[in-house]
């Protein structure tokens, strides 16, 4: 039976965390999953074995990069679901194709066959009734000067080397991506209005929110709802 935690998230429910590279989604990840006492799902970064030479060779590596990536996702998904909720992901698996295969097959770098081939295996993997959506896409959103200081501020060395027209068309084209995204529901979060890393605090209204979202979402869907037991 879903339960509530100290914040009213339903203990089952599955919020996971998109933007731009840079824009403090593993933070958030983190920062919510530990207040909320929930599991997390990071991507692998270090132990990613084309991030590197795609960063070094766009051309010729996107395609094994996005399939990489998709399956990886996809079994995290499937992890979440077998625990039967309660995650943190950081990450969508919906920004691999509507920002990243489908950037990188527009600027060229990822062939039409490629792409097409791709967004074959991802729909027949995602857009089917049998995948779970989340329950909340929490989206970080910023000024580009803010994330740029941020990616360099990590600093990993791949991302250094990238040039910034590359961020740019990324931030761009998030701002579009969102504005159109209807799979799940969304809550957008704008980094210039809290700071986790120095106020511990500004998490509180975050996590507020989150459970209005979730609770009305889950009202709206008909989804299972601890409020609709005690009645
Ligand atoms: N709220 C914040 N305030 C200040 N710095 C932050 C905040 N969130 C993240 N950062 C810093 O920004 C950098 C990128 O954050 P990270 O969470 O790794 O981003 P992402 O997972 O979106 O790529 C890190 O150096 C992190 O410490
Ligand atoms: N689907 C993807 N295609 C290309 N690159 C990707 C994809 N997903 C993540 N990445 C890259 C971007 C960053 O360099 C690292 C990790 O992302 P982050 O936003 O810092 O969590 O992987």
């Amino acid at each position: 039976m879903s339960v509530k935690s100290r914040y009213g998230v339903p203990n089952d429910a599955v919020i996971t965390i998109a933007g731009t590279v840079g824009v403090g989604k593993s933070t958030m990840t983190k920062t919510i999953a530990k207040a909320l006492n929930f599991r997390t799902s990071f991507e692998k970064v270090d132990s990613n074995p084309y991030l590197d030479k795609f960063y070094a060779n766009f051309e010729r590596w996107s395609f094994h990069l996005q399939i990489y990536f998709l399956s990886e996702r996809f079994k995290e998904q499937k992890r979440i679901f077998e625990y039967g909720g309660g995650f943190v992901q950081d990450r969508s698996i919906y920004e691999d194709t509507g920002i990243f295969a489908k950037m990188h097959y527009e600027k060229g770098t990822m062939s039409g066959v490629d792409y097409e081939t791709y967004k074959s295996l991802f729909d027949a993997m995602v857009m089917t009734p049998y995948f779970p959506h989340p329950d909340l896409l929490i989206y970080l959103e910023g000024s580009f000067e803010d994330i740029v200081d941020r990616i360099k501020l990590r600093g990993r060395p791949m991302e250094q080397q990238t040039p910034i027209e590359y961020w740019k068309e990324m931030h761009d084209r998030y701002q579009n991506w969102i504005n159109n995204f209807n799979s799940c529901p969304v809550m957008r979060i704008n980094i210039a209005d809290y700071d986790i890393v120095n106020d511990a605090g500004s998490i509180e209204p975050i996590l507020d929110r989150i459970s209005y979202f979730i609770q009305q979402s889950r009202q709206l869907t008909g989804k299972f709802s601890p409020e609709k037991v005690k009645l």
